[in-house]
């Protein structure tokens, strides 16, 4: 019986596995992780996978975020230029399992002890009763916040918007810092502040757009006067290196950011010493408290022609010990409950906050169009923000693109 034969029976032909075992071949994996904190430790843990078979080459590629959700789906549509493995937001998954461009995972070895995995995590990985990815990281949001400035400052952390606003104000008066850098070019930046006053940006239960409703109002009036009163600073665009750069540099005092902004911030002057950056809730609105659920799945291209030695490195980067690894590194949430108790993680102080708010984030609807929620709010909460448009219209606005979007949605 030629190897050929006992061919893995799922159809790869050419470069994979023959299903003697051994796997083979190459693995192209495109990872969207941040450049100059997040990626080199990817990289080196992708490429130790050949530690364990020798004979797969791992083939790392960085695609910028902003960029690798279209650029992955007019590789597939096109069927040229498609990775094996992809870093899967957990919005981008079922926009792709929709569109057939993921391979099914249940029942191959991509899939190993898969009730070790937080709940809120996998839910991002099903789609029409099948599993498309495996959960990697987990995250949400919290206010990051520097506490030499809080001491000189005499003041605590705040819990409230209003609290937010007082603090600042004190801080200001103390120091001349502007209290909080809220990022205004990314609407996810918004969420925290729709959830505080009851909102959300759509109910998915009963197919009602809710984001044009009062509390959608009330949140963006919340924020157009944070920064209107001077408790918050924001721009229109380049928010992401505005905000690392501002908090880094002791400019302002507060930042809200989630573990991803972790590795980074510490390479701040103002963090040499790693105790001086503190971590909270993000504050109460007038109706509630909440940070949204996000974070990355690995996928695996449907096309693939090594879908066998993909299946096995998807398994192996969102292993216990990969896992841990990563956590210890970068201080990024694992997705596996029994990876919390490892000592290393334990004793990780962003870990420890962040695992509580991750448990109660917001979870965000996994359908096809949640990720394209987005595009259309940002231009609307930046307007607001810059005085371009009035909370009430820009509420209105985005409701309408969303009706659009969201076909016989109320
Ligand atoms: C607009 C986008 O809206 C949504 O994205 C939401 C997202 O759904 C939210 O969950 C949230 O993501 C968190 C994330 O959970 C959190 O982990 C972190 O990620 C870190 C990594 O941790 C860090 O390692 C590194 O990678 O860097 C990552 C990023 O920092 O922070 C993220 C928040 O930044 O917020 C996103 C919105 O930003 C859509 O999904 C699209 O992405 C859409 N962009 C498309 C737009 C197309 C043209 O219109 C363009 O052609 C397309 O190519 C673009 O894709």
């Amino acid at each position: 019986v030629s190897l050929a034969a006992c061919g893995s029976g799922d159809g790869s032909t050419g470069g994979g596995s023959k299903g003697s075992g051994e796997l083979s071949g190459t693995v192209t994996w495109w990872d969207t992780s941040t450049v100059g904190s997040e990626d080199k430790v990817f990289k080196k843990l992708a490429e130790d996978f050949t530690k364990k078979h020798p004979k797969v080459t791992v083939k790392y590629v960085n695609v910028p975020f902003g960029d690798a959700q279209n650029k992955f789906k007019n590789a597939a549509q096109s069927g040229s230029g498609a990775p094996d493995v992809i870093r899967s937001e957990v919005a981008w998954t079922p926009d792709f399992a929709n569109l057939g461009y993921l391979a099914p995972l249940d029942g191959t070895a991509a899939l190993k002890d898969q009730d070790d995995f937080l709940k809120q995590a996998a839910a991002s990985t099903k789609y029409d009763g099948k599993t498309y990815a495996v959960p990697q990281v987990i995250d949400s949001m919290g206010v990051f916040y520097n506490k030499k400035i809080f001491k000189e400052a005499g003041v605590e952390v705040p819990k409230t918007i209003d609290e937010l606003k007082s603090v600042s104000a004190k801080i200001k008066q103390k120091t001349g810092k502007t209290g909080l850098y809220l990022r205004g070019d990314d609407a996810y930046w918004f969420l925290s502040f729709l959830y505080g006053e009851g909102g959300d940006m759509v109910n998915a239960e009963t197919k009602t757009v809710s984001i044009d409703n009062p509390a959608g109002v009330k949140a963006f009036k919340t924020v157009k006067d944070l920064v209107d009163s001077g408790a918050a600073k924001t721009d229109a665009t380049d928010g992401w290196n505005n905000m690392q750069t501002a908090f880094k540099d002791g400019k302002v005092a507060m930042m809200i950011n989630g573990p991803w902004a972790v590795a980074d911030t510490y390479a701040g002057k103002e963090f040499a010493d790693k105790a001086n950056l503190g971590i909270a809730p993000v504050p109460a609105g007038s109706a509630g408290q909440g940070a949204p659920q996000g974070g990355h799945n690995l996928a695996v291209y449907a096309g693939s022609k090594n879908l066998d030695a993909s299946y096995a490195f998807v398994e192996y980067m969102s292993s216990p010990e990969v896992q841990t690894q990563v956590a210890k590194e970068l201080s990024l949430l694992p997705t596996r409950s029994s990876v919390y108790g490892k000592s290393d993680v334990a004793m990780n102080e962003m870990i420890t906050f962040f695992k509580p708010v991750v448990d109660k984030a917001v979870e965000r609807p996994w359908i096809p169009e949640g990720g394209s929620l987005f595009a259309p709010l940002v231009t609307e909460y930046t307007k607001v923000l810059t005085n371009q448009t009035t909370p009430e219209q820009g509420a209105k606005t985005a409701g309408e693109s969303y009706r659009k979007l969201l076909k016989d949605w109320k």
